[in-house]
């Protein structure tokens, strides 16, 4: 069994277990269900902005614990003032030490779009995503079958919510791949490994469709990296550990963002 099969596996379990504390209609009462969502696809394609998707993430399977004493809305209203183009929120609790609070809390200090990065298996996390004010959500090939995703994928769009498809190779490109999606991410990291190869980016850049954004996920750590994925096509970076590692997150998001 892999990391992955084991979050997926307890991932189902804590989503029936939430569904029975609160309903959908309880979800859909909740005043940030009915606030427009931000265009992701708009601030991440932005040629005059920065790309950078900054991640508040406290821990993770393959790194351990990150950082355990920066406070999610300090980082936040710091990403936000650094430049970056949106925000990704771990929300998962048992394996990255996240919580729907977590976002809550960017939520009411950033404009920024904000991404709810989770495992989603179920269409009630969507909603719950919708309800505490994300703006797009992400959906993990290999955690789904393609009639999953895109059945996921219609569900978010329906709410006015964008998408961000993960794949790690060609063969979940094509067979995730839908009209309902908004931007394709492509994860240096092989989540069954924990490899981690930014050569994973540039060989599927071609394969991605131009309609969608092209943003490339983990293991960027510094400039050089921007530069080069850019001249692939890339637009957005998803960037987690490389600030969550420093003390201060919201200035290593400042100095990287000011050398771009
Ligand atoms: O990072 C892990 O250990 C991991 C394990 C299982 C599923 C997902 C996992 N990580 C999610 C991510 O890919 C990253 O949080 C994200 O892309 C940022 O990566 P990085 O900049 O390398 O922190």
């Amino acid at each position: 069994m892999t990391i992955l099969d084991k979050i997926v596996a307890h991932k189902k379990i804590e989503v029936a277990a939430r569904k029975e504390i609160l309903t959908v209609a309880d979800l859909q009462s909740r005043p940030l269900f009915d606030k427009e969502p931000v265009s992701a696809k708009s601030w991440i394609g932005s040629p005059t902005k920065s790309g950078i998707i900054a991640e508040f993430k406290r821990q993770s399977p393959s790194k351990g614990l990150i950082n355990g004493t920066a406070k999610v809305s300090d980082v936040a209203e710091g990403y936000f003032k650094a430049g970056a183009s949106a925000m990704s929120v771990l929300t998962d609790q048992e394996f990255f030490g996240g919580t729907v609070d977590d976002l809550l809390a960017a939520r009411s200090v950033s404009p920024v779009p904000i991404i709810r990065k989770d495992f989603i298996v179920d269409e009630y996390q969507i909603i719950e995503a919708k309800s505490i004010g994300a703006d797009f959500i992400l959906l993990i090939a290999s955690c789904l079958t393609p009639a999953e995703s895109k059945k996921y994928a219609a569900v978010a769009r329906n709410l006015g919510m964008q998408v961000l498809l993960e794949v790690h190779n060609e063969e979940e490109l094509n067979a995730h791949v839908d009209p309902c999606m908004d931007l394709i991410g492509v994860n240096n990291r092989n989540l069954k490994t924990f490899e981690v190869s930014i050569e994973t980016s540039k060989a599927l850049a071609d394969k991605i469709p131009n309609e969608f954004v092209k943003v490339s996920e983990s293991g960027i750590s510094n400039i050089e990296n921007i530069k080069e994925l850019k001249t692939y096509g890339y637009k957005g970076f998803l960037i987690g550990e490389n600030f969550m590692k420093t003390e201060n997150p919201a200035k290593a998001a400042i100095d990287f963002i000011g050398q771009l």
